[in-house]
């Protein structure tokens, strides 16, 4: 379990994480979102004990981060692949650890093979991919067997095989009873891959809910209707209550309808002799929702400062 409480972490002028409050429970994947800068990599440091708060308070199974005696096997963390040390082959680099850590040697023998690089493992890692380097994160997370787990934008670099080989990987050690600590500014890779989201912007809580709450939430359903008399149609539809956008080309125009449900659509234009060649239903992606509640804490948009 991981509690955060009231954090806070100004830079200088910039505040990073303001009065941010959640808590990560064990036995699920949880999705810690946000858009660039929305303060997710500060928000984790500070849990590992990294950098100090500028106020409140970040726990792992009740205590600080550095309380923890043997910090690997309590809390297995990948902030950033790319700094690992490069002249070393990956069995030199987890070993040196594990001995450092008290950690049983064999224990590198398994991640290696659980991380899918037991063929590399005698490489240099100065010539890994990104790829490589972010599954020998997720090996050296892993070396402590420990029940709390965070990875900083883990998806970062991995081809679409690896993707898939760490949606698993995650999903596998919620299901062992592990707290699971992800962060992405994308929701794409969350969709499939969390249970529970906590969203934030500008360093502030957005949502701390399950994926599914959150989808809803967002979701305002529209009706996509398609007819051959668009104009009439809308007219109706407007003076009815309905507010009408068209979207596609002339000829091949739809209307998408908000404030009316698809049944008093149909029937509207029965009542007015309008035929219709489609009536769906729309909900908002989760991607949607994402972008619809984080809007205003977008640090940069198209490039400018807001
Ligand atoms: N060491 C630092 N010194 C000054 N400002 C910092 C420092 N670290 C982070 N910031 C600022 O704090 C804010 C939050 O940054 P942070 O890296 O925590 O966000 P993030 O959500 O992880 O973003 P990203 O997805 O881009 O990694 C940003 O405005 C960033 O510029």
């Amino acid at each position: 379990m991981i509690e955060v409480n009231e954090l806070t972490k100004r830079y200088g002028g910039t505040t990073a994480v303001d009065h941010l409050s959640f808590t990560v429970r064990p036995g699920q994947v949880t999705g810690f979102l946000g858009p660039n800068g929305a303060g997710k990599t500060s928000t984790l440091r500070i849990i590992l004990g990294l950098d100090a708060p500028t106020g409140g308070t970040a726990t792992v199974s009740g205590v600080p981060f550095r309380s923890h005696s043997r910090g690997l096997r309590h809390v297995g963390a990948l902030l950033d692949a790319g700094q690992v040390h490069g002249g070393r082959s990956a069995v030199a680099h987890l070993s040196a650890i594990a001995r450092s850590n008290g950690i049983p040697l064999r224990r590198v023998d398994d991640v290696l093979q659980e991380a899918g690089l037991a063929d590399a493992a005698t490489r240099r890692i100065s010539g890994f991919s990104l790829g490589m380097k972010q599954r020998l994160g997720i090996a050296t997370a892993l070396l402590g067997d420990p029940p709390v787990l965070m990875f900083d934008e883990p998806v970062n670099g991995m081809d679409p095989e690896g993707v898939l080989w760490m949606r698993r990987l995650f999903r596998r050690l919620a299901a062992e009873g592990r707290t699971v600590f992800l962060s992405s500014h994308l929701m794409s890779e969350m969709e499939n891959t969390a249970d529970q989201l906590v969203v934030i912007g500008r360093g502030r809580l957005i949502a701390a809910e399950s994926v599914g709450d959150f989808a809803a939430r967002g979701t305002r359903l529209s009706v996509v209707v398609s007819t051959p008399h668009t104009a009439e149609l809308a007219a109706v539809l407007t003076a009815a209550g309905a507010s009408v956008e068209v979207e596609g080309a002339p000829g091949a125009a739809k209307l998408v309808v908000a404030g009316l449900p698809a049944e008093r659509i149909g029937a509207l234009a029965f009542d007015n002799r309008i035929l219709l060649n489609e009536l769906t239903t729309r909900t908002a992606s989760l991607e949607e929702a994402f972008m619809e509640l984080t809007a205003d804490s977008v640090e940069y948009l198209a490039g400018q400062p807001r």
